[in-house]
């Protein structure tokens, strides 16, 4: 394939989009409705999103998709003939991600992920503190039509939906196994000491047979409990399986001239009495190995940064606490007339998901990685007409599909790492997803873990 293949369909008949006010309705609602969710987006101080149906998709493949997705979305957004009275937060937008790969095949499980796709919905429900807008964009169609079918399709689903219990899984089997993952990261570690390398994030897949059918809307919910300051994405790839995950990792947002952006890295569990949590956030604070992995994605997001952005600001570093396990993190912030997707193409992948430096980290990857990590850890999220957006990284996250599921998780890994010590957070990584198929945990979390 060559490096960008584009949708025709986005480029015949004309556009037009129109806004209404809808009565109050819930995110979980809005899952439910008869029209199965396209994408789901939720993030931290945003708007949330639920779009069903494409009016148009995007998609591209090979190292200039990021370039090829913008050049296309920036034309397709511009053709919308858009309602003059909608609150820009309910104006069209595009939604969906990219691999992480430069030469991603979109084989099982990730059949109907292409390099990158994104989908313009025909219908975009926004949830914001105040309201709840329609946004429905037809191609030389009477939208008004549509809006009158959704109204009823709103009206019709449940307004206080309780999440059901998970689908339960029957078995799991991991790639790399606890062997091999042993070769791998000692492997790595000889290279890093050979001086080529200095870091590199390995990763595994988990695949869970399920009892019962994955649910979305149930899952999403539960997530959302659980991780309520996380970025809570999902999309349904037709004829293939849904992509969907509860990421803390905010790789971009760009508004107006600003972007912000942090470094995420560094792991460690959570303690099961305060005492032993503090004791273990004092381990990650206090470690020379933790530290030194997380001042590196630091300083390369700045140099990344470099080309696209302005007086960098950064943060003082913390310790950001989930449910399951606590990170070291440092925000970062700057001025830029890029556009999101200059941004997200200048920063992905960072080394808090790849390595550095970052050809010998992704070579690393390619060689010693069995699973494919298709959209795990690459760029989701949404892009405006005016090239404002938000991206996370699609990490916590799974692609699922009738009775199964695929997680993945990784870790950094740098000279001083220890396989066991390294397998240990995988699995706290894969937890978010997994503790929301598994059945049993509903209870677990009944405690308020982020701040
Ligand atoms: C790669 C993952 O997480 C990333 C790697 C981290 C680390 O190495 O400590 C921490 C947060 C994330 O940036 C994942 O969750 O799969």
């Amino acid at each position: 394939m060559g490096p960008r293949q584009n949708a025709g369909e986005a480029h015949s008949g004309h556009l037009v989009s129109r806004t209404e006010r809808l009565s109050d309705a819930s995110l979980s609602s809005l899952l439910r409705t008869r029209y199965r969710p396209h994408v789901v987006w939720s993030a931290p101080g945003e708007p949330s999103v639920v779009g069903c149906g494409a009016v148009a998709t995007l998609t591209a493949d090979g190292a200039g998709r990021v370039d090829a997705v913008r050049e296309d979305a920036t034309d397709l957004l511009d053709s919308i003939d858009t309602d003059p009275d909608a609150p820009s937060v309910a104006r069209p937008r595009l939604f969906g991600g990219f691999a992480f790969h430069d030469d991603h095949e979109a084989n099982a499980p990730w059949a109907g992920f292409p390099g990158a796709a994104f989908v313009l919905p025909r219908v975009q429900f926004t949830v914001t503190d105040e309201a709840t807008w329609l946004t429905v964009t037809t191609r030389d169609a009477d939208a008004a039509e549509t809006v009158a079918d959704v109204r009823e399709a709103v009206a019709d689903a449940p307004t206080d939906p309780e999440p059901r219990s998970p689908p339960g899984v029957l078995a799991t089997e991991r790639t790399p196994d606890r062997e091999t993952w042993r070769e791998q990261v000692e492997s790595a570690v000889s290279r890093i000491r050979g001086g080529d390398l200095e870091k590199v994030v390995l990763a595994q897949s988990l695949a869970a047979d399920l009892d019962d059918a994955f649910s979305l809307a149930d899952t999403l919910d539960r997530l959302g409990a659980t991780y309520p300051d996380c970025f809570r994405f999902a999309f349904r790839a037709d004829g293939g399986g849904t992509f969907f995950g509860a990421s803390p990792e905010r790789l971009v947002t760009r508004h107006g001239g600003r972007l912000e952006t942090g470094a995420l890295a560094s792991t460690i569990g959570r303690g099961e009495t305060p005492a032993a949590d503090a004791a273990l956030e004092r381990d990650l604070r206090e470690s020379e190995k933790f530290r030194h992995e997380h001042d590196l994605v630091v300083e390369s997001i700045r140099e990344q940064l470099d080309p696209v952005a302005e007086n960098v600001t950064t943060g003082e570093r913390r310790v950001r606490k989930l449910a399951t396990v606590q990170h070291l993190f440092t925000p970062m912030a700057a001025d830029t007339d890029a556009h999101v997707l200059d941004l997200v193409d200048a920063l992905h992948p960072t080394p808090a998901v790849g390595g550095l430096p970052p050809e010998a980290a992704l070579d690393t990857i390619r060689e010693t990685e069995t699973f494919d990590r298709g959209w795990y850890a690459a760029p989701v999220g949404w892009v405006d007409a005016d090239g404002d957006g938000t991206f996370a990284v699609a990490i916590r996250s799974a692609v699922a599909e009738d009775e199964a599921a695929t997680l993945f998780a990784g870790n950094g890994i740098v000279a001083d790492s220890d396989p066991d010590e390294e397998w240990k957070e995988v699995q706290l990584k894969f937890r978010p997803v997994l503790d929301h198929l598994e059945r049993g945990h509903e209870r677990d979390y009944g405690r308020a873990h982020e701040r």
